[in-house]
């Protein structure tokens, strides 16, 4: 019998994986646990030295195939949704592009790793997840190009007024198609079962996206005189991008994906979050677009102190 989504979920909480041997440290529960997931669909290995995870089967009768179509299917208009509501308060002056703008990159990448559980064990199930962001950045580049709002009247002036800084339609092919790049890329090559990948993401979108919100509102301090960059920002970083990097780490550790426990990563996480908000503080003309140069410095950081 297939395990309900639930009874997977307490399984999987249960279960305590070793990472690298790929092993049990159940104990006792060891054979119980291993009869109650011998179906294969709820044991797919990932390959060597990675975790095994009893979550998010397709219901009996679905091909996993047709249920990762669905999901991705799902999330996609979840997130043509989610930047419409926040573009369209910009849109009609509830709300300065600035924070629909800051809103969107600080909540799209942690909403979206949130639904990562619901795909199949399968591999290329990451490939289906992936097309979410590559979708966005299709229609960012679609609106890059479409020229600027004044200039035409395309659907996409929506989004460029309230996606760009400076509402010109160029500058979706800055930021925006950078950050939904990376995405697709962390999606691709870290896919669930990578606790540096979620931590990069964490600091790429939470720490960048609240150091702004944060900062214009409240920065007093600046780090540089007659600098934009404040303290204030800087503390607004490491404290949200930490808070999501552990808050994310339990939703995965629960779903049986990671090994890893938020306590046992925590003092990690807040090296790395202390890390990409310093890397955030350099201009772009010295470290490139901060939604590269964050992730790939939390990325590399990470290997070094997770060892994977
Ligand atoms: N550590 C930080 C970072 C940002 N800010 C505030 O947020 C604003 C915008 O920051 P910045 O990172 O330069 O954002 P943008 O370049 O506009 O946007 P993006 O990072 O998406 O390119 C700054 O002017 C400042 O008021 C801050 O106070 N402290
Ligand atoms: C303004 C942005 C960055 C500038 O620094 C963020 C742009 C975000 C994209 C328009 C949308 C990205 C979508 C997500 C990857 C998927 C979200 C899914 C979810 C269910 C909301």
């Amino acid at each position: 019998m297939v395990p309900s989504f639930a009874t997977r979920a307490r399984i999987s909480r249960n279960a305590s994986f070793q990472e690298h041997s790929g092993g049990w440290r159940g104990g006792s529960s060891r054979s119980r646990l291993d009869r109650r997931i011998r179906n294969p669909r709820a044991t797919a290995a990932y390959g060597a030295g990675s975790v095994r995870c009893v979550c998010a089967l397709p219901p009996p009768g679905i091909s996993p195939l047709a249920w990762d179509a669905g999901v991705s299917t799902v999330v996609g208009a979840a997130s043509i949704v989610w930047v419409k509501l926040w573009t369209g308060l910009a849109r009609r002056d509830k709300m300065k592009p600035q924070v629909s703008r800051k809103v969107v990159h600080t909540t799209a990448a942690p909403l979206f790793m949130i639904l990562w559980p619901f795909f199949t064990n399968r591999p290329c199930a990451r490939l289906f997840a992936a097309a979410v962001p590559m979708l966005q950045a299709v229609r960012l580049a679609a609106a890059g190009l479409s020229g600027d709002p004044e200039n035409n009247d395309s659907s996409s002036n929506e989004l460029v007024k309230a996606i760009s800084r400076s509402g010109k339609a160029s500058e979706t092919l800055d930021g925006p198609l950078k950050y939904s790049l990376a995405i697709v890329l962390i999606t691709v090559v870290e896919w669930r079962t990578s606790v540096v990948g979620l931590i990069a993401m964490m600091q790429m979108a939470v720490g960048d996206g609240m150091a702004d919100l944060v900062g214009r509102q409240f920065g007093k301090h600046k780090w540089r005189k007659g600098g934009e960059k404040s303290m204030e920002g800087s503390a607004a970083f490491v404290s949200g991008s930490f808070l999501a990097s552990v808050a994310m780490i339990q939703w995965f550790h629960h779903f049986g994906l990671l090994s890893v426990t938020p306590t046992e990563a925590a003092a990690r996480a807040a090296a790395i979050s202390f890390a990409s908000a310093a890397v955030e503080l350099f201009p772009p003309r010295l470290v490139g677009d901060d939604n590269i140069s964050v992730p790939v410095t939390a990325l590399v950081l990470g290997r070094l102190l997770f060892g994977k």
